[in-house]
């Protein structure tokens, strides 16, 4: 059998096992808490059907096709959003490619791949989803196109703050941008991070005694320039906690590329290479231009004190836990992938 052949093999008996279940549908960037209170009716709504769920949603995040200039801040990548899928209890990620021809898809026609492809018992969506040509498709189109089909389409209000209001990515998006990290955790419900492969830098760090372990961050990352106190996981799973910066550092360079560097507490080795995970505990202050490296020295010397007393602060839940507390714990079956073409 050829690597081809059990790749195939697999797609199938995974697909398979998610035709007949609850689906459901969005694009879930962040998966912040009001995609989490959606994901809870879909795992109610399996619960009360005697079924499965799966989460279905498209990748790349369409902002990156339909507006490819405008630098999208994406701020969960496809293996993130699966491992919260897993915690909040899906059976298996559904990721359905997006690209100019799906865009172009009219709303039957999604509908008609969709339904194809898994042949759902029961669709959960928000009630802001918008798909197909031009946004043509939406929770109505979906329920009218449910009801023909024999399908119940479960459409989910907002789950909104105390102040009522709604939770939305773009808010955690602004949150981040303006280094609102409190803001940011509460509207996601666990702690920002984000993941990367650590790359070689100026190879200053390790002369001023603080060695930084340097990431790049996805294109069109608008978290705010500064130093922050951080969670640091290495490319083994351990945690360590650290100090880090994310800019361009103008005090070393004229027009750097913006880094995130972090220098971790108590650690001695070689991390280039591995991919790493930094968590975002609190926003310490802005990033600035010193006159010379003592100054600068001086202050990360501060930045550290500062990160270790918020760490300490801090709950202990800093790997980022959702706040919904979930029955079934992690059940997930991995992701599969399919073209707009194939059905099973
Ligand atoms: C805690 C901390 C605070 C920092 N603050 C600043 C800053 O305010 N301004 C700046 O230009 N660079 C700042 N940096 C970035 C340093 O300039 C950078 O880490 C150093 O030049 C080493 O770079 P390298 O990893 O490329 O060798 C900071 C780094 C850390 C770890
Ligand atoms: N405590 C530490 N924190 C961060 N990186 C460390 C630490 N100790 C050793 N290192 C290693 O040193 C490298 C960073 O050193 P640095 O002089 O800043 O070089 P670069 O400019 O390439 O980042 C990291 O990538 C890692 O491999």
């Amino acid at each position: 059998m050829t690597n081809r052949e059990i790749v195939a093999e697999r797609r199938v008996s995974s697909l398979n096992r998610l035709t007949g279940n609850v689906i459901a549908l969005g694009n879930f960037d962040g998966v912040h808490r009001g995609h989490q209170a959606l994901l809870q009716a879909a795992h109610d709504l399996a619960i009360d059907m005697r079924l499965q769920y799966y989460v279905a949603c498209f990748s790349p995040h369409p902002k990156h096709i339909l507006q490819p200039s405008e630098g999208f801040f994406e701020l969960s990548s496809l293996p993130q959003k699966e491992e919260h899928f897993q915690q909040l209890g899906a059976a298996g990620t559904l990721a359905l490619p997006f690209d100019a021809a799906v865009s172009r898809m009219s709303p039957r026609e999604f509908c008609d791949w969709l339904w194809e492809t898994t042949k759902p018992r029961a669709i959960t969506v928000g009630c802001d989803f918008h798909f197909g040509n031009r946004r043509a498709g939406g929770p109505a189109y979906l329920r009218d196109y449910g009801q023909r089909a024999g399908t119940l389409v479960k459409l989910i209000d907002p789950s909104r703050d105390r102040e009522g209001e709604a939770f939305t990515s773009e808010q955690a998006r602004t949150a981040l941008s303006l280094g609102d990290i409190d803001r940011a955790s509460d509207l996601l419900g666990y702690r920002y991070r984000v993941e990367a492969k650590v790359i070689h830098g100026a190879k200053l760090g390790r002369t001023l005694g603080f060695p930084t372990a340097n990431m790049e961050l996805a294109r069109g990352s608008k978290l705010c320039a500064g130093i922050y106190a951080v969670k640091f996981k290495d490319g083994a799973g351990r945690e360590h906690d650290g100090v880090a910066s994310f800019g361009r550092r103008p005090t070393v360079t004229a027009d750097g590329l913006s880094l995130l560097e972090t220098y971790v507490f108590s650690y001695s080795g070689d991390l280039y290479g591995q991919t790493c995970t930094v968590t975002f505990v609190k926003y310490l202050r802005p990033e600035l231009k010193f006159d010379g490296l003592p100054a600068l020295v001086a202050q990360m010397k501060r930045d550290e004190a500062d990160a270790r007393v918020a760490l300490a602060k801090a709950s202990l839940n800093v790997s980022g836990e959702h706040c919904v507390a979930h029955p079934l714990g992690a059940s997930g079956a991995g992701i599969s992938y399919l073209s707009s073409g194939e059905t099973r």
